[in-house]
């Protein structure tokens, strides 16, 4: 069956790490005659500069056409300067919520080859298998009122809303829960109900549910917490679900446990199993244009995209077991680099990745 699959390459680093995860799927497009059929467009500030727009309307119908998207990332200095709606952020988050892509699924697994890498002591760290669930279309990052405003006095008051609905939580927490029941059957629910209503009915939805899946032990812990319980104890986490911004955060801070930034991959995905595709970090235009970049995050969101959106789980793993050989041949990108390692560029660790197909 014919499949379309979207590139967006984005900003930044973006271009340099998606034109190695492409030549990937190219690969294993082939070897597992999977039928994909590729084509790419504009978001952020890439279509800023074309169309005066972060997602043009071809964009996204492309996007609600594609069986599954791989995006880059979007966003840069350049564009730093716009009104917010203009920002090529804003071209990301309409695509989450145009595709109605809810469910963000964010692994952060150690390779064992990289424990060194990791800026914990690697007893801490070995054997890491963590999977935070996202909520990715609601929260403050979407709710109503918001904006900057001047009050009577003539002060400014920048706002926004830290809003749920009950339905959003219950659809976030179902996948959370099933997830949970693939795993290790253990789901931490993370919250502010301490201090924010919304999270006090969050954690009520979340007890509410439990009754459903029996097998799984649901806890609750206050985000404060668990951002210190991250560095302090990880393996103690099977899964994490949380809302938006909560999960924005901890997922940054549970890619370092794994060694880099860019090694996190993920998935985010509809209630069809649509899904787009993208590494957790963002453009990096620090090292932009200097083929440094590790592309194994994008790579890894390939293989999620076959096994999460194209029910392709053999050629998934085939991915995955490549990516382990290469770090197994102690090739290293400049983020990952250890006294024994290889140094390689973004082109080279792509290619090694081929040949290990
Ligand atoms: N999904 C996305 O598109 C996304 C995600 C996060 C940030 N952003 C945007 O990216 C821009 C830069 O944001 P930031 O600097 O806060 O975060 P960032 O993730 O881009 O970079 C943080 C640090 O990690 C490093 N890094 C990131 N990815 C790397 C990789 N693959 N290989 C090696 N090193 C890597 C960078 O060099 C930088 O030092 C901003 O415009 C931001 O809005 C986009
Ligand atoms: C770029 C930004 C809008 C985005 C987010 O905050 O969701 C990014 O940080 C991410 O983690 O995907
Ligand atoms: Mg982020």
């Amino acid at each position: 069956m014919p499949r379309n699959i979207l590139l967006l390459p984005g900003d930044g680093i973006g271009p340099e790490i998606v034109a190695e995860a492409e030549k990937v799927l190219r690969k294993v497009n082939d070897d597992f005659k999977l039928d994909l059929h590729f084509e790419s467009a504009l978001v952020g500030g890439a279509a800023l500069d074309e169309h005066d727009d972060p997602l043009p309307d071809e964009t996204l119908d492309k996007g609600r056409k594609a069986d599954a998207i791989l995006l880059g990332a979007v966003g840069g200095p350049k564009w730093d300067g716009l009104p917010m709606a203009k920002r090529p952020e804003k071209g990301l988050l309409g695509l989450r919520s145009n595709l109605e892509l809810f469910a963000n699924l964010r692994p952060a697994i150690l390779y064992p080859q990289l424990a060194s890498a990791s800026s914990l002591k690697p007893e801490v760290v070995s054997g890491l298998d963590i999977m935070i669930v996202r909520e990715l279309t609601g929260g403050i990052y979407f709710g109503q009122p918001r904006g900057i405003r001047n009050l009577e006095h003539g002060e400014r008051q920048g706002y926004n809303t830290y809003a749920y609905t009950e339905s959003e939580i219950r659809r976030i927490g179902r996948v959370a829960f099933e997830t949970a029941q693939q795993r290790g059957k253990k789901l931490c629910s993370v919250d502010k109900a301490n201090v924010l209503e919304v999270t006090v009915m969050w954690r009520e939805i979340m007890e509410d549910l439990k009754r459903e899946y029996p097998d799984v032990e649901l806890t609750h812990m206050y985000v404060d917490n668990a951002a210190m319980q991250l560095v302090r104890a990880p393996k103690q986490f099977d899964v994490i679900v949380t809302g938006n911004m909560f999960g924005d955060i901890l997922s940054d801070e549970a890619a370092m446990l794994t060694g880099s930034i860019g090694m996190l991959p993920s998935a985010s995905l509809n209630s069809d199993k649509q899904g787009m595709y993208e590494p957790c970090h963002g453009s990096a235009p620090d090292i932009a244009g200097q083929g440094i970049a590790n592309p194994l995050a994008t790579i890894l969101s390939a293989a999620m995209m076959l096994r999460y959106s194209l029910d392709e789980e053999e050629a998934a793993q085939a991915i995955e077991a490549a990516v382990s050989k290469v770090l197994d041949q102690g090739l290293r990108t400049a983020d990952i680099m250890s006294e024994d390692g290889k140094k390689v560029s973004t082109r080279e660790m792509g290619e090694a990745v081929l040949s290990a197909l």
